[in-house]
């Protein structure tokens, strides 16, 4: 073969020989890999006529590159011992989030049942999260966007997509579209890292509505299903080695790629009143009461993912292995989990068996999940993660040190990073810095941004500031 052979051909339909596609029933916002990993993958597996619309977050490039392609994507599931590629067909269509005008005429859709949604923790713009989750109406861009919906919501088919920038905010702007066009049911799934997810994405776009046009939001309570779900594989991104890796093994220039673990979860709780795909053929689990399941994700996975991205980095670490491989890094994770899983008793949740399979999934050599990525947003994820672990050990009589080390690592590194000139990614970004900056009284300044009720707990504030500076190698 000549070397001009050996070139790895574009990626299309027409290359790879993939034929007709099934007709879009599932829209889907926050076009990142994950989703390409998780749902995607799910729904590829369920074969059963379900094609996806994605819509990117923020920029339009992932919509860009996939389009190039006609949607198609290699998955490479990495095994400690090899590599497995899958061609997803799922996603036939990627659009410029932006894009409101295919938005609505999608939604405006009967034949679209399902949304789901990968947007991050900090898409959700909430004032609080958890069990009564509040969205955050003084955010300016909320109420951007509640302003331009109020102005366009009577012609939602012409208001100007770069204007509205939540997801919610879209999704308001579509499902006036839909409810104009007499469309029905329809069920949103969050598939975000966040406790009650279906109470999070129902604050966001019921309380965007109810800003925006009452009867509207009347009429979404009505009409859409808000699914809540546990969801896991671990998806970093992808980097340039991947992408000529990816080439070498399947002969195609796959521009955008998809690396995650061949791990993977789904579990949901809710009404798809307009039907879904058959993800149980994939694995996926439906049940009444999906708390259980939640915590034992949020806290055990989430939680010492948390950890590490602030510990890990204290001591020199860059990714997830590099950090479980420190044994005094591994002891702390251990110590969370002892602490998290005395809290963890729901019969069926197996810990035991669900910490190993964490010991080998994290320890995975050829998966670089890189701690910087973890690290973002983190004053929306320790609230979630370690801090319930701490107060169930406070309520059990016990000190809960462990569930505070997440807590006195995130506010050394923040410290550090504000030090060297490190960009902290946190929507309270501002709030950090300044707190960072009062002195001696900087542990129940920095405790106030993560819970200011927690912040006022001497004891607490106490046990925190032991922790700090006692983390580095
Ligand atoms: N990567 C994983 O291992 C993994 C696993 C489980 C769950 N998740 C969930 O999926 C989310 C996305 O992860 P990813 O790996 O796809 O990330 P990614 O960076 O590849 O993609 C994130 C997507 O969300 C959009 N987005 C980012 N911020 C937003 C905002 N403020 N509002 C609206 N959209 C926004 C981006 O534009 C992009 O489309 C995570 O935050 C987490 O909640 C990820
Ligand atoms: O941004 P986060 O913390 O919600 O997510 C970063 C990782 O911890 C997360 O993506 C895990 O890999 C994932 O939750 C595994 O299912």
């Amino acid at each position: 073969m000549s070397a001009a052979d050996a070139r790895p051909r574009p990626l299309t339909a027409a290359t790879a020989g993939v034929g007709p596609r099934p007709p879009v029933r599932l829209v889907h916002l926050g076009l990142g890999a994950f989703h390409r990993a998780h749902q995607a993958w799910y729904t590829e597996q369920a074969a059963d006529e379900w094609g996806i619309a994605a819509f990117t977050g923020r920029s339009p490039e992932a919509a860009e590159q996939l389009t190039s392609q006609d949607g198609l994507y290699t998955l490479v599931e990495r095994a400690a011992d090899g590599d497995r590629h899958q061609l997803i067909t799922a996603l036939v269509e990627a659009h410029d989030g932006a894009d409101l005008r295919t938005l609505t005429g999608l939604l405006a859709s009967p034949d679209v049942a399902v949304v789901t949604l990968t947007i991050t923790e900090a898409g959700y713009r909430l004032a609080r999260a958890g069990d009564d989750p509040l969205l955050n109406a003084e955010d300016p861009v909320v109420a951007a966007d509640v302003a331009a919906l109020r102005a366009g919501v009577a012609r939602p088919e012409e208001i100007d997509g770069s204007r509205v920038l939540t997801a919610a905010g879209r999704l308001v702007a579509v499902l006036a579209a839909r409810r104009a066009a007499g469309g029905g049911p329809l069920a949103v799934v969050s598939c975000d890292n966040l406790p009650a997810n279906d109470a999070a994405a129902r604050a966001a776009l019921l309380g965007t509505a109810r800003r925006v046009d009452e009867d509207l939001a009347d009429w979404i309570e009505r009409t859409v299903a808000f699914v809540g779900t546990s969801i896991d594989r671990i998806t970093p991104r992808t980097t340039d080695a991947d992408r000529e890796a990816v080439a070498a093994a399947t002969g195609f220039a796959d521009v955008s790629p998809v690396i995650t673990e061949p791990f993977s979860s789904w579990i949901l709780a809710g009404d798809f009143p307009a039907g879904r795909p058959a993800w149980e053929r994939a694995g996926a689990v439906f049940v009444e009461d999906l708390e259980p399941f939640e915590r034992r994700k949020l806290w055990l996975l989430n939680g010492a993912h948390t950890l590490m991205a602030y510990a890990g980095p204290l001591r020199g670490h860059a990714t997830v292995a590099q950090a479980l491989a420190d044994p005094t890094v591994a002891g702390w994770v251990e110590e969370f989990w002892d602490a998290a899983a005395r809290h963890l008793t729901t019969p069926g949740l197996d810990v035991p068996a669900y910490r190993q399979a964490l010991r080998d999934r994290f320890a995975n050599p050829r998966i670089a999940h890189h701690l910087a990525q973890i690290g973002n947003d983190g004053s929306l994820k320790l609230a979630a993660r370690a801090l319930p672990v701490y107060r169930a050990e406070r309520d059990a009589g016990r000190d809960g040190t462990a569930a505070l080390r997440p807590v006195a690592a995130w506010m050394d590194r923040m410290t550090a990073q504000l030090a060297d000139g490190t960009p902290i990614t946190d929507p309270a970004a501002d709030r950090i810095t300044a707190a960072a900056g009062t002195g001696g009284e900087d542990t129940a300044a920095l405790l106030a941004v993560v819970d200011a009720t927690l912040a006022r707990d001497a004891d607490a504030v106490a046990a925190v500031a032991a922790l700090r500076g006692t983390l580095t190698a």
